[in-house]
């Protein structure tokens, strides 16, 4: 039997966090207060002995200085690393750059709360080329950049990217750290703790809070837990 360790991070509070406006793949760097969180997980992480031994992260600013930030910290920043789109944060569509609070006193409560929170309703498109398009970034180049995303969109690329490169590393006994989003973590644990649609709903992830699953010859062997709590 091969024992292995899955902690999930997400990044700490961003620019437009702090702004309180929907991002999605528009890439926004920490605050001082989101590197303080990922300095803190960091410190956890040492604290409690949960360390590292490969990470993966998006192609995101924000979720890649967590990650270096909270390495750092626990000792680990020489760990092998993997970036990749496929675990970017679910793409805002249209909403990308809005002020949530302002948007939903447009379109009303309920409404952004669909757009933000149902599990297969997309929030209108993005315009190409648009201000917040990232349509042209050169990080993305060769890649079908979304117009939108469900979350059900997200889960059908983070989970095959979770099955080819991450399990294996589950199966080999390592300890992985993943430093991503809000809702392509969401992806992830609605899979791993097996969340109904209906239920996802209602599954916040805070910023910069390390989550921990048990795993067991590549399969959870226990529910997840905040490592704070651990
Ligand atoms: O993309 C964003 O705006 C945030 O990272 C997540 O936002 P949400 O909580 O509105 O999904």
């Amino acid at each position: 039997m091969t024992e292995a360790t899955l902690i999930l991070v997400r990044h700490g509070q961003s620019q437009w966090n702090l702004e309180n406006r929907f991002t999605g793949w528009w890439d926004v760097d920490l605050t001082d207060k989101g590197e303080a969180e990922a300095k803190a997980a960091g410190e956890l992480m040492l604290a409690k002995g949960v360390l590292p031994t490969i990470a993966f992260t998006s192609l995101q600013t924000r979720a890649i200085r967590t990650l270096h930030i909270a390495l750092q910290h626990a000792g680990r920043l020489w760990i092998p690393e993997t970036k990749n789109w496929l675990l970017n944060e679910r793409h805002y569509g249209g909403l990308t750059g809005l002020n949530k609070a302002e948007t939903a006193e447009k379109h009303g409560e309920e409404q952004v709360q669909i757009w933000r929170r149902s599990f297969d309703v997309p929030p209108p498109v993005i315009e190409k080329g648009s201000q917040y398009d990232p349509g042209n970034d050169a990080r993305y180049a060769g890649i079908d950049v979304p117009l939108t995303e469900s979350l059900k969109d997200t889960i059908a690329r983070v989970l095959p990217f979770y099955q080819a490169e991450i399990v294996p590393q589950l199966q080999k006994g390592e300890t992985v750290i993943v430093s991503a989003h809000g809702n392509s973590l969401r992806a992830l644990v609605k899979h791993l703790s097996n969340i109904s649609d209906d239920e996802i709903t209602g599954l916040e992830i805070p910023t910069g809070q390390p989550i921990v699953y048990p795993f067991k010859d590549g399969q959870p062997s226990g529910e997840r837990a905040y490592l704070s709590e651990g």
